[in-house]
């Protein structure tokens, strides 16, 4: 379901849209003579120079009309179809004659066919798109003001603005103006699965504000198009100048990219948000409040900034890490329904729901679990020694993990330089080249064994074997813990599976080749495309080219090695195993030497050289790789500066292990500082219930009103007292101490206004007064504002709560409101001395409830932390990075997708009464259902995973 409002600056533009629009909707429906598409055609100068443009387009071969169904919306009564003026006439002239439409395919409303127009329609399935005009007057075909909207074809007689405004076609003489018309109704028009409205030039302004902002009525029959689910209205801008601005400004917004729940900001939009920031009094290099230290934070932070976004430009201009993000989540997405289905084990009920949370949980394990991390990189290069030729058993694989965990720098320095792509190499040099790198691994090998081939199996101690052993059984034994953690790993197989599959795809040149036979899975190719650009950017060039060989190489196993894929598998299989049963490398050795063994001396083809050593050479290319990369000097930057931040940060000056200066920099003039900042606080939605009365406010925002020191939200005075206790009984036998803190936190003088809000009031108090109110209200507090008193007691002992909350007290000083469009504004002397203190009271109660609820999940977060951090036995409260990781992991992704719409708190509290007293009700001016539509739109983008759907306008400032 959606509703759009597509504003383009002129009519030829607004009308390229359209037809573009009609285009890729005929060519995606694929009609075909049994299952034509089904057009709704209007007449009229708005759609004339869409036509034109419809024909252009059938030109240059883009679209085809021999299976498209046109039902035209109107014609006049009384003159010939061979009347110049009559609308077939118009439509031949402009559409028809010059498109393959075969003319049986053509309707057109007459007196003759009229009774059986909306049968017609029915009989070919309905009409899947409308196209439509509108009259100044807000009319849609001929339905002229008061018309019904439940009406079908049939005739009607013109208004006599409808004739004046026709006989411009008729050479000015209204008399010339057919009196009547054939029109389809209202209803056949809501009908149509689709309807699109086109509006162009001052004229059709007031009609486009009634069909957006309008409410629902026969007088301007447009507005019954609001009903409709999927409807767009294509404009120009000059038709969007009686809107209101933040109506346009809204819809320009959402659709001001390929808007979805992609959510990620383009590398143009993040670096206006830096660049923003930079400027951002928060920022500023000097400011003297600030310790040295603290000034050195800002300078630094600075730095890191601007080092950013010159990576950003350098390294992401064409959005590539956003569109590699996006590519990688539609193919994951694709493997779900191809790949997951089939291959994972105990995954029933695999679909889109299942994937999505099993690769969360990969990722978060992946992310929060150093057990998972460290398990997933060793079983990895436990398989990847199992390929390299130099090794033969899995045994040999563990003695060399266990020194690559911490190689010795003679090993990486052994393996000599590959030889530079651009010089053709003769077969003996390569063979030599591919010797070399044997014999380096084997002295690796040896190195770590030492000893020789043969006597390797021999050096592999019992103890270091048992050791291994036991980590791996450990942490498969910790993480099995994990509800998830079986799905993780059938999915993570598959995914191994699919990426090492088209992995050789990674590079541009080859992609076509294999794409019709490595995988199903486009999505994928594409993520290997869109890394490659992205990450070959980094680093040096020289050795991405290198690596680009060593993949082609790898590739060519894929036509000359029908063992290619039974490698893969065995990889994969190998990991699945390893990860489910850690015994699986130690107990079955033989069998998977065997296996191994066997793959190996299948897999060496004609010029001696073996899939091992490719996927070897390739590995350790993509080392170099990375090293290049580590130095590339954008990232070296960032990496330096991030450094000295973290270094000034945890500079322990005391005992605390974090520079107290800064800290106490951060609590006196930073944290100060961004508040002040926040200039508005938007609220799209606010339900407030009391017994007295109920408040629905649309959208809201908050500014800053009118304060003591005319700055911000800031409260002109806090104060904390804190107490703390000791008590010391004396007992029998020994004496016993209670310790408790608490404190008082007094707030006064927070204070806002909110201009412009929609509302709607019901007031149920008792039986003298009980109405119902709707209008447009401006709320302003006095500058004594809000006062708030909290009595807080610290406890160490209480399993579920840190903070208890003894009291609290909320007192608003003076409170005022203006209210328009409200069907009591001329009461007003009546109705606000009656009303005010039911609003001022049910302020009061929401704030505390607000308060005693944010505590309360306050309690949860911190007991949650607590817990966490007991839990993983890391708590460290020096260390930050811990804590930090502990908080984040509370930051898990929700399940459903949400687009947050509305802020409904205290419905449930409605003393027994309806849940939600604002059950599909809108405020005036109510932006939430436009988002609500809007979100169900951007769910079916996100589902069909369409190119660019990650870009979202709520990062445009
Ligand atoms: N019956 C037609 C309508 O279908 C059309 O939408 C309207 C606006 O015409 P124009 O596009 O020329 O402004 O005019 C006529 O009344």
């Amino acid at each position: 379901m959606s509703r759009r409002l597509i504003i383009r600056d002129s009519k030829q533009q607004t009308s390229l849209w359209v037809a573009e629009y009609i285009v890729r909707r005929i060519n995606d429906f694929r009609p075909s003579k049994d299952r034509p598409f089904v057009l709704g055609l209007p007449t009229g100068s708005s759609p004339e120079l869409i036509y034109a443009n419809l024909v252009d387009l059938y030109k240059k071969g883009r679209v085809s009309f021999k299976h498209v169904v046109t039902f035209n919306m109107d014609e006049y009564v009384g003159i010939p179809t061979s009347h110049p003026q009559s609308y077939h006439s118009f439509m031949f002239k402009h559409l028809f004659q010059h498109v393959d439409i075969p003319p049986s395919q053509i309707h057109i409303p007459s007196l003759e066919n009229c009774d059986q127009y909306d049968d017609l329609i029915a009989k070919y399935g309905g009409i899947e798109l409308f196209l439509c005009g509108v009259g100044s007057d807000g009319h849609i075909a001929f339905n002229e003001p008061a018309s019904s909207l439940s009406s079908r074809t049939r005739i009607k007689t013109l208004t006599q603005d409808t004739i004046v405004a026709n006989a411009r076609f008729f050479d000015g003489n209204i008399d010339a103006v057919p009196k009547s018309a054939v029109t389809v109704g209202v209803k056949t028009v809501l009908d149509a699965r689709e309807v699109v409205l086109i509006a162009d030039g001052r004229g059709k302004a007031e009609a486009v504000k009634q069909a957006v902002e309008g409410s629902i009525g026969h007088t301007w029959t447009v507005t019954a198009l609001q009903m409709h689910p999927k409807f767009i209205m294509a404009v120009d801008e000059a038709a969007t100048e009686e809107l209101r601005v933040k109506t346009v400004k809204y819809f320009k917004d959402i659709e001001s990219g390929p808007q979805a729940r992609g959510y990620l900001p383009s590398t143009e939009q993040a670096i206006i948000l830096l660049r923003k920031l930079l400027s951002s009094e928060l920022l500023t290099p000097d400011n003297q409040h600030l310790t040295y230290d603290g000034r050195k934070f800002i300078m630094l932070n600075r730095r890191l900034i601007k080092q950013l976004i010159e990576l950003a430009q350098t390294k992401n201009s064409g959005d590539e890490v956003q569109n590699l993000l996006w590519t990688v989540k539609s193919a994951r997405l694709q493997i779900d329904i191809e790949a997951l289905g089939t291959a994972a084990v105990d995954m029933k009920a695999a679909n889109y729901k299942a994937a999505y949370s099993s690769l969360y949980t990969i990722t978060s394990l992946l992310f929060q679990n150093p057990d998972f991390n460290k398990l997933v990189s060793d079983s990895l290069t436990i398989t990847r020694q199992a390929l390299a030729s130099g090794v033969s058993t899995a045994a040999e694989s563990i003695e060399q993990v266990a020194e690559q965990i911490e190689p010795p720098d003679t090993l990486i320095d052994s393996i000599g330089d590959v030889p530079d792509s651009d010089q053709p190499r003769a077969d003996e040099e390569a063979k030599q080249t591919l010797e070399e790198i044997e014999v380096t691994i084997q002295k690796g090998v040896k190195e770590a064994a030492k000893d020789t081939k043969e006597t390797m199996m021999e050096a592999v101690t019992p103890e270091r074997k048992a050791a291994m052993k036991e980590r791996v059984r450990q942490a498969v034994t910790r993480l099995k813990g994990y509800a998830d953690y079986n799905t993780s790993v059938s999915t993570i197989t598959t995914l191994l599976k699919s990426y090492l599959m088209a992995y050789s795809a990674a590079v541009g040149e080859v992609v076509d080749e294999v794409s019709g036979d490595v995988t199903p899975n486009k999505a994928l190719i594409e993520s290997g495309y869109l890394f490659w650009s992205f990450i070959s950017s980094f680093g040096e060039q020289r050795q991405w080219d290198v690596l680009k060989e060593r993949l082609k190489e790898l590739l060519e196993h894929r036509h000359k090695d029908p063992e290619f894929e039974n490698i893969i598998e065995l990889v994969a299989d190998s990991l699945r195993r390893l990860l489910t049963d850690p015994d699986y490398l130690f107990e079955d050795e033989d069998e998977v030497t065997k296996r191994y063994q066997m793959l190996k001396e299948k897999l060496s083809d004609n010029d001696g050289r073996s899939l091992g050593h490719d996927v070897d050479a390739v590995i350790k290319q993509l080392h170099k790789v990375a090293i290049s990369v580590y130095n590339d000097r954008g990232v070296a930057q960032v990496k330096d500066t991030t450094l000295s931040i973290m270094d000034l940060v945890l500079t322990s000056s005391g005992e605390h292990g974090f520079n107290m200066n800064l800290l106490s920099d951060i609590g006196n003039v930073l944290i100060p500082k961004a508040l002040e900042s926040i200039q508005y606080i938007p609220i799209p939605r606010l339900t407030l219930v009391s017994p007295d009365i109920d408040l629905l406010l649309e959208p809201i925002i908050f500014e800053p009103g009118r304060t003591i020191n005319s700055s911000s939200f800031l409260p002109y005075r806090v104060s904390v007292v804190t107490t703390n206790e000791m008590d010391v009984f004396k007992g029998p036998n020994r004496a016993k101490t209670h310790l408790s803190s608490s404190a008082r936190i007094k707030i006064e003088g927070l204070t806002f206004k909110a201009e412009d809000v929609g509302y709607i009031m019901k007031v149920h108090r008792n039986w003298l007064v009980n109405f119902t109110d709707s209008g447009i209200a401006s709320i302003r507090l006095d500058e004594e504002g809000i006062d708030v008193h909290l009595d807080l007691e610290f406890t160490r002992s209480s399993v579920d709560e840190l903070v208890i909350l003894k009291g609290v007290h909320v007192n608003l000083h003076t409170f005022d409101f203006t209210l328009r469009r409200s069907k009591f504004s001329f009461l007003a002397w009546l109705f606000k001395p009656l009303v005010k203190p039911m609003i001022r009271k049910l302020l009061e109660n929401s704030l505390r409830e607000a308060i005693e609820d944010g505590l309360r999940s306050l309690n949860r977060e911190m007991v949650y932390t607590r817990e966490r951090l007991r839990a993983t036995r890391i708590a460290n409260p020096h260390d930050l990075t811990t804590f930090v990781r502990a908080v984040l992991a509370r930051w898990s992704a929700p399940s459903e997708l949400p687009v947050v719409v509305g802020v409904d708190w205290r419905a449930h509290r409605a003393n027994g009464r309806a849940e939600a007293p604002f059950d599909g009700e809108y405020a005036p001016g109510s932006l939430v259902s436009l988002f609500e539509a809007e979100a169900m739109g951007a769910g079916e983008r996100v589902e069909e995973g369409a190119a660019g759907g990650w870009k979202n306008a709520c990062f445009a400032i």
